[in-house]
């Protein structure tokens, strides 16, 4: 298959800190959730994506394209919202929309019309004067209108409430139906947002913990309530324990070890999202781990 972005062996060096190597491909279709700790390279990967950051080692092709060849044809394809657009405080949405919509052919001027309303823009009001979360909703009506096949977000909902993230959703369950789409989107926790995602790539400082399938992912990690303490035995898949609790990402090899050694266990519970990411951002608890080199997609 042909993937719409193609990300092989990159890495990337900003002082001490280190990026990658960075294995990903992006699939039509499909949404993926770029998922890490503070400054673990969610932002910096996005932008070398963009080719406004030149990567040290590795490529990077979108339609095809490598970012940094001559033809920038790849361009029209993508449409990127950053964490803080530069130049963007003098005009005002208005201005910034007549802009912005005649260098997109596809922009979808009813979309970006329904975003407004839904979220109660002000286009008249200069952008430095909107709070932050309007911003960042005035932005978003202005890079999803553009209505490119492929959409990158970074933190999107950071300074949203939680209606106008619930909102959001509707807007971009809407927007993937209604076309040949793709999103990847930076986020901290396992928000609204993070429900609409197919996948999670997941970095820790800099390091490609791995890109999973996220129904995989929640149905991998259980937590158990046991009758009696464990003790010292070590149980196969067990990621943290208390005294008569335990979390598996391996619950098939787990339960199998309860029936053979006569562990009674109470009660069972898959963990929620937020949780596993957190086992997946502490060092050392890869759990359900892959190289970096999965291909995603449908
Ligand atoms: N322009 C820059 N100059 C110096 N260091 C930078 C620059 N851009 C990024 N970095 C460093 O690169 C690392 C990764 O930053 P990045 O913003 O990509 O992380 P992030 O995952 O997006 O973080 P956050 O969740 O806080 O937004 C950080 O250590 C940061 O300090």
């Amino acid at each position: 298959m042909n993937s719409w972005l193609e990300i092989t062996q990159l890495q990337k060096k900003i002082d001490d800190f280190h990026l990658g190597p960075i294995n990903l491909q992006i699939e039509p279709g499909t949404i993926t959730a770029l998922v890490g700790n503070n400054g673990s390279g969610k932002s910096t990967l996005l932008k070398l994506i963009m080719n406004l950051a030149n990567p040290d080692m590795g490529n990077i092709k979108v339609f095809n394209k490598f970012v940094y060849g001559q033809d920038e044809s790849w361009k029209d394809k993508i449409a990127y919202q950053a964490q803080t657009p530069i130049g963007y405080n003098p005009y005002t949405g208005n201005q910034l929309k007549s802009l912005i919509a005649p260098l997109y052919p596809n922009w979808d001027d009813t979309l970006f019309v329904d975003m407004v309303h839904s979220f109660d823009i002000p286009l008249h009001k200069r952008y430095g004067k909107l709070s932050q979360g309007v911003q960042q909703k005035l932005n978003l009506a202005l890079t999803i209108a553009r209505n490119t096949p492929l959409l990158l977000l970074d933190e999107p909902t950071s300074f949203m409430d939680i209606p106008s993230k619930k909102r959001l959703v509707d807007i971009l369950v809407d927007w993937m139906d209604r076309g040949d789409h793709a999103i990847i989107f930076a986020g901290h926790q396992a928000e609204d947002i993070m429900k609409l995602a197919d996948y999670l790539t997941v970095l820790r400082n800099g390091t490609m913990v791995g890109t999973f399938e996220k129904e995989e992912l929640t149905a991998t990690y259980m937590h158990y309530w046991l009758k009696e303490p464990l003790g010292k035995m070590s149980i196969p898949g067990e990621i943290s324990r208390e005294i008569k609790q335990l979390v598996s990402n391996q619950p098939a090899a787990t339960e199998q070890f309860f029936h053979e050694n006569n562990v009674a266990w109470t009660d069972r519970k898959a963990l929620d999202l937020d949780e596993i990411i957190t086992y997946l951002l502490q060092e050392g608890k890869d759990g359900y781990i892959n190289d970096g080199n999965d291909v995603i997609g449908s």
